[in-house]
């Protein structure tokens, strides 16, 4: 398992997410050249982009935007034969630059299993290989009335798989989202190891003011790990307004870093030292009752 060392992420709060999807592309790649350049500073270990950033957000583009990646777990995976483009275009990013990246997601689609669409992660190591997908368990489904209606279930398919990964700095768990509002996910991760939860996110202008900061924050506190969110820049000439506000949360559910709502890259550097003193400190990793209540992570 991974030890936890000191590393520096980067969020790509990208904007400009438009109908062209290889323009959408080529800026993920300069903002992801850009942010590997470190902003005058260290560069970072890793990037993030947001949630679903080669194609507007919305269910009725996803049967367009989605591209076939047909990754299996376990298994090595070719980028060279991938059909899907934008996996190309990451794997050669991340080895370019050197660096771990998560790949906001992006509308998958599975021809193995009668074209099923899903919201996608796709996670690439420093050498460039596709080293875990992550597919939206919970899909953002929601209707306040006079605000907002969403319902991704329209046309994707629910993820059926929780996803870890391990690089040279950190054990990391990975969701989309809206998965951040099922606290079982993030401990879930948790109990299995993970120092930090990294979500692509996308919320909205009414749930964001309301939750985004307060779940990363929940996440963080409940699992003493850091949790790190992605948004799209806020485009209000798009169908779904984003709420922004990319922001890392450390393991006591302090703000280490947010950015406002356009496009803007922050970085944070994750220091070990504050996730053992936490865990020392207020030790509830280890005054667990499960003689009371389940071990649900077993
Ligand atoms: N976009 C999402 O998946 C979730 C969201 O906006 C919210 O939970 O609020």
């Amino acid at each position: 398992m991974a030890a936890l060392r000191p590393f520096r992420i980067a969020l790509i709060q990208l904007g400009h997410i438009g109908h062209d999807k290889s323009q959408n592309l080529k800026h993920a790649q300069e903002m992801i050249k850009k942010a590997a350049s470190g902003g005058g500073s260290k560069p970072p270990n890793l990037i993030v982009l947001p949630e679903c950033f080669n194609s507007p957000y919305g269910h009725k583009y996803f049967p367009e935007y989605a591209e076939s990646v047909q990754f299996k777990q376990g298994e090595p995976y070719d980028v060279q034969s991938s059909k899907s483009e934008s996996v190309k275009i990451l794997s050669a990013a991340a080895k370019e630059h050197g660096i771990w990246l998560i790949g906001g997601s992006i509308p998958e689609r599975d021809d193995r299993d009668d074209g099923k669409l899903y919201n996608t992660a796709t996670v690439y190591n420093p050498n460039g290989e596709l080293i875990a997908i992550h597919r939206k368990v919970h899909l953002f489904d929601i209707e306040i009335p006079g605000k907002i209606t969403f319902k991704e279930s329209t046309t994707l398919s629910g993820g059926t798989h929780l996803t870890t990964f391990d690089t040279d700095f950190a054990r990391i768990g990975l969701g989309i989202c809206y998965d951040v509002r099922f606290p079982e996910m993030a401990m879930i991760a948790a109990r299995k190891g993970c120092h930090a939860m990294i979500y692509p996110g996308a919320f909205n202008l009414t749930t964001g003011p309301l939750h985004w900061k307060l779940l990363q924050q929940a996440r963080a506190v409940d699992n003493q790990i850091f949790v790190g969110m992605c948004s799209p820049a806020r485009d209000l000439t798009a169908d779904y307004h984003a709420w922004g506000h990319s922001l890392v949360v450390d393991p006591l559910g302090e703000v280490l870093v947010e950015s406002g709502h356009d496009e803007e890259i922050v970085y944070a550097d994750i220091d070990p030292s504050v996730f053992e003193s936490t865990r020392r400190g207020i030790p509830v990793t280890t005054q667990r009752r499960f003689d009371v209540y389940p071990n649900v992570a077993v």
